[in-house]
């Protein structure tokens, strides 16, 4: 039986955030209207979440020690992972001396290393992925893209948002590839995967919620890369009934071996009747943005649902629906959003500005969302929405 104390009261239900992003935003605002105390950590100020939340660390949470003092001060009931990058190894730890870790501290390790969660995936699972090798050397990395052919993809086993990824198309991209890896990991230079490539149909992200009444499935979310990063994602991805099947297999089977209660996010390549699985985020996900606007429960609401042991009876579809990202390019701390006005000027639009202090590159700083008669109108009307926003830096 779930009970929910008051917030900074002796009774408090703590949840403690490691990463505070966009995801991390809205499974916050989902906490705060249950009344959940909630505690947001990452590596610097005033990121998205902390701004929702009721207060705030600034550590390095791949620093072990930071990790753990942090989380004994605040003896938080859940910990909840927001990003890969964190040290897992002392969430082990502390899910052994009786904290509990969110789905659980295996899941978050075995899914912050792209070896982890392949080996379980492809070796103890069998589920079908794209053939692959590990390499930690440029020699190792050669002789497996050799083996591979090309077109294949090349990660740093330790990156996301598709940082430090390529595609190699001829014996011309093998050193820049390699060289770019080598840039593009978060731990830094190191051991890298090398994937044959999947020529899919399309891809789907199948938001999957383990909660104490079983497992949902959400209606899968179609979407479109580029360079490894989300432009656009969209509710229900048309798909086969075998597919569908096929899909809904290979989630319950990578979600039960992470186990645990929370949102996954299982990303699969589909071709015909064919499904691959790719990966798998034990956490929102950002294509799953778009249930913002498609269910009545989105992920981050069915995250916090399944966090605190609450049913999950049903999830209801709106129909077509799409979401497109603000990618803002450039340098500033006083980002603005202007023109807002058409860009919300369509019926069913909504926009998320995730209030991110800083940009320096490119960021993801928002994104925008539509409902509409087709998958085809929505993709549309949210495009209009987000390329209407002018960005003043
Ligand atoms: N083996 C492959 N064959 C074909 N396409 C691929 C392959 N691996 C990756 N991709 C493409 O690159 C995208 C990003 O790959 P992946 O999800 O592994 O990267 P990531 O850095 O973990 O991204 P994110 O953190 O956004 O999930 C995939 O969604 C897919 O479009
Ligand atoms: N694909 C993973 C993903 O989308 N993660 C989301 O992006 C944030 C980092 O953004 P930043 O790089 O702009 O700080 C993370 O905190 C999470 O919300
Ligand atoms: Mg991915």
């Amino acid at each position: 039986m779930t009970r929910i104390g008051t917030p900074l009261s002796p009774t408090a239900t703590r949840v403690l955030l490691c990463g505070c992003g966009e995801l991390g935003k809205e499974v916050v605002i989902e906490l705060q209207r249950l009344g959940v105390e909630v505690i947001a950590v990452d590596r610097y100020a005033n990121a998205p979440a902390m701004q929702v939340a009721h207060r705030s660390h600034v550590i390095n949470m791949l620093d072990g020690a930071a990790l753990r003092a942090v989380i004994e001060a605040e003896k938080p009931h859940f910990i909840v992972p927001e990003i890969e990058a964190i040290a897992t190894a002392t969430l082990v730890e502390l899910e052994a001396e009786g904290f509990t870790v969110i789905p659980t501290a295996r899941a978050t390790s075995l899914t912050m290393n792209r070896e982890g969660i392949r080996r379980l995936a492809a070796e103890e699972l069998d589920l079908p992925t794209s053939p692959y090798h590990f390499a930690d050397t440029f020699e190792d990395y050669s002789r497996a893209v050799q083996d591979l052919g090309f077109p294949c993809v090349v990660k740093p086993v330790m990156s996301s948002s598709g940082k430090g990824q390529s595609l190699l198309r001829s014996a011309d991209d093998v050193q820049t590839a390699w060289d770019y890896a080598q840039e593009g990991g978060r731990a830094g230079k190191g051991r890298v995967i090398i994937e044959g490539f999947i020529d899919f149909d399309y891809e789907i992200t199948l938001l999957t919620v383990r909660h104490v009444g079983g497992t949902t499935f959400c209606a899968p979310v179609g979407h479109r890369q580029e360079k490894g990063d989300y432009q656009e994602s969209w509710q229900p991805q048309a798909m086969s009934p075998i597919a569908l099947a096929e899909s809904e297999r290979v989630a319950k089977s990578v979600t039960e071996a992470l186990g645990g209660r929370g949102l996954f996010g299982v990303e699969l390549f589909i071709k015909g009747d064919q499904v691959w699985f790719s990966e798998v985020s034990p956490r929102p996900h950002d294509t799953g943005l778009v249930t913002l606007i498609s269910q009545d429960l989105s992920q981050f609401a069915l995250h916090a649902r399944a966090i605190l042991g609450l049913p999950i009876p049903l999830i209801r579809q709106f129909g077509p629906s799409a979401s497109a990202v603000i990618l803002v390019q450039g340098q500033s701390t006083q980002t603005a959003f202007a023109n807002l006005g058409a860009a919300l000027s369509e019926p069913d639009t909504a926009l998320r500005l995730f209030g991110k202090p800083e940009v320096n590159g490119q960021r993801r700083m928002g994104v925008a969302l539509a409902r509409d008669e087709s998958i085809e109108a929505a993709r549309a009307k949210a495009t209009r929405a987000a390329t209407a926003v002018i960005v003043e830096l």
